[in-house]
């Protein structure tokens, strides 16, 4: 098993948010990044090392590079479900269908200038949070990342889990691969230069081309949310005052 070691030494305050198609993996990349966040903090008051050992393949080894005395906790939620909160727990695939997109496009701003006020989180926001450059203004309190993924690939990984939560790529016809295709590729015509505004990008295809694999598909999730944390952390120290 490949032994992989990030030196985490960020600011302790920031929020990130994560940005990217749907089905790139914000939920699952997320989750692993708020661990490790707050595995890196926890490190600081006890351990030296802590070493995680999650449940995708490969390791994770958190060095601190201090021993300053604090404690910091990061937390992960989407903005999907913070907006589902809001609308009394009706799932995001009824907002849409009972008071359109322009009601949750209102509702996830909302979120999102919420969540700027606060720290110590991850995000993993919605698919199209991108577009309304007011949200970025939210978004550019913390630290953006970009998930960039292969349309193919996204297709792929919807197809396998079905349609119903998302409400932009139902459709009543066709081949399930080959719409959902074509649905994400111009969505991501139109967005992909919103996506761009993030702080640091994570391509999926840097990553495998660094690691040596031919498919995208083969990248475990650790993998992309190691690339994460060095895409975060280039991107502090080229900020004066960060790290
Ligand atoms: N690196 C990966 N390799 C294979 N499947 C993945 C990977 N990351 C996420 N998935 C799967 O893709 C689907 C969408 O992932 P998710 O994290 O919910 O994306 P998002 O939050 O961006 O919509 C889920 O079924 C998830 O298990
Ligand atoms: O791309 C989009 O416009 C959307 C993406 C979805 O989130 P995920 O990216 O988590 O699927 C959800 O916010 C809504 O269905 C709209």
């Amino acid at each position: 098993m490949p032994r992989i070691i990030v030196n985490y030494s960020g600011p302790q305050f920031l929020g990130f948010e994560i940005a990217g198609m749907m089905g790139s993996g914000k939920t699952t990349v997320g989750k692993i990044l708020s661990q490790v966040l707050c595995y890196s903090f926890f490190d600081r008051l006890v351990l030296t090392v802590i070493k995680i050992r999650n449940y995708f393949k490969g390791t994770i080894y958190v060095y601190s590079s201090t021993s300053t005395f604090s404690v910091a906790i990061f937390f992960h939620g989407t903005s999907d479900t913070l907006i589902e909160e809001e609308v009394d727990g009706t799932s995001v695939a009824d907002i849409f269908k009972h008071y359109g997109e322009t009601f949750f496009r209102d509702k996830e701003t909302e979120v999102l200038r919420k969540l700027s006020m606060t720290h110590r989180h991850v995000i993993s926001t919605g698919g199209g949070a991108v577009v309304r450059p007011i949200n970025w203004k939210y978004m550019h309190k913390g630290v953006s990342i970009w998930l960039d993924v292969p349309v193919e690939a996204l297709a792929q990984r919807i197809t396998a889990v079905g349609t119903n939560s998302r409400p932009l790529l139902h459709s009543e016809v066709g081949d399930a691969y080959t719409k959902t295709f074509m649905r994400l590729s111009s969505l991501f015509e139109e967005r992909s230069q919103a996506y761009a505004n993030a702080n640091a990008k994570v391509s999926l295809e840097n990553i495998a081309a660094k690691l040596g694999q031919k498919d995208v598909s083969d990248l475990t999730p650790t993998a992309i949310a190691i690339e994460a944390l060095e895409q975060i952390l280039g991107f502090l120290k080229s900020e004066d005052g960060y790290c």
